[in-house]
């Protein structure tokens, strides 16, 4: 494990105004900030979009939505439970069901010791209603009124600010179509995933019984992530390898990083970092007696190609000094070799964490 973090400078995670993006019909303005953007991509794979067009009175009911969710009982939450197995990601996984890793060589057995110390978290994934390879998994309405309509339009929302990112993206790289990669996200293969970090008592994180998210990277293009004041995102700094510094929580900015497939997708150009998840900053890391930890709930949204995309070098990515590295792989077939890893193929034995 890496060493703990230092105060967070600027200069390791940029913060990108993006309502000069917004708001602008200027080429050249729009050009600098999709500059902007690119090179935070490449340097650091991890940045602060401020002004990003969700109004912080959405951000504000999508965390009261989530605490509304996370409040019920153990009995209610299971209304809606995560099918079994790797292949459908979405409803509700309690504590310990998914277990977060950076193993990617395939091989169950490994994935199966890994998930002896559990992550103490548990999650709800919500997608597209229109895609078929994923349906969704719904609580009844009257277990959490209003909730299905809430996430969907929420789903949507940050979708449209996902758009605008690739397109900026798209801008920076230096690709001639404008809409090059925009054409292979119509948003329907996205995943909204709803994230609460229930209080530990210290001693299980320090016997190591127990994590919040162990280092990973992401699978997808982008993912962008909204969290609470509660802190605990760490991100690997791209100078030295092993050192996280902390992402500290900025009121209404979206944390946004590039995913795996769209580092692939451009060479290597674009940068996908490693980060986790651990107890918050030491000023207020226990409570009473037991040390107990805050608890923390973050709302990632994971942007992915349409599964049937043919994933293969960006033209603007290669070059005589910058030979074509990776095969083309479709996102279907790379998602599920990512997924398997993450969910038992059997299902445990108890639904508690
Ligand atoms: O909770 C967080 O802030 C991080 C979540 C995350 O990295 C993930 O779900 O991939
Ligand atoms: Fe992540």
């Amino acid at each position: 494990m890496g060493s703990v973090g230092e105060a967070p400078s600027p200069s390791t995670i940029p913060v990108i105004d993006f309502s000069r993006w917004n708001a602008s019909t200027s080429k050249a303005e729009r050009l600098a900030v999709a500059k902007e953007l690119t090179d935070a991509c490449r340097r650091v794979g991890f940045v602060y979009i401020i002004n990003h067009g969700l109004s912080q009175e959405l951000l504000d009911e999508a965390f009261d939505t989530s605490k509304r969710l996370f409040d019920l009982s153990l009995e209610e939450k299971m209304q809606a439970p995560h099918p079994d197995g790797p292949e459908v990601h979405r409803g509700y996984s309690y504590p310990g069901l998914e277990k977060v890793s950076q193993y990617m060589d395939g091989d169950e057995h490994v994935g199966e010791q890994l998930r002896q110390v559990g992550d103490c978290k548990e999650s709800y994934e919500v997608g597209s209603e229109e895609n078929a390879q994923q349906p969704n998994v719904w609580l009844p309405e009257s277990t959490l009124p209003g909730f299905k309509d809430f996430t969907t339009r929420f789903y949507w929302e940050c979708n449209k600010v996902a758009q605008s990112l690739l397109q900026a993206m798209t801008l920076g790289i230096g690709l001639d179509d404008a809409e090059y990669l925009i054409k292979y996200h119509s948003g329907h293969n996205n995943q909204l995933r709803l994230l609460h970090y229930p209080p530990v008592p210290a001693a299980q994180f320090e016997s190591q019984a127990a994590a919040r998210m162990p280092a990973h990277s992401d699978w997808g293009s982008i993912t962008l992530l909204f969290q609470d004041d509660c802190g605990g995102l760490e991100v690997e700094d791209p100078k030295t390898p092993g050192k996280f510094v902390p992402a500290t929580p900025m009121t209404g900015a979206c944390v946004m990083n590039v995913g795996d497939l769209l580092m692939r997708w451009s060479n290597d150009y674009l940068k996908s970092t490693l980060h986790r998840v651990t107890l918050p900053a030491l000023s207020d890391r226990f409570e009473g007696d037991q040390r107990v930890t805050r608890a923390r709930y973050s709302i990632p949204y994971f942007v992915s190609a349409d599964t049937e995309s043919l994933v293969e070098c960006l033209p603007a990515c290669t070059d005589a000094q910058h030979p074509v590295k990776y095969e083309p792989v479709t996102q279907d077939v790379y998602r599920k070799v990512r997924a398997k890893l993450q969910y038992p193929t059997t299902k445990p034995v108890t639904a508690a964490g």
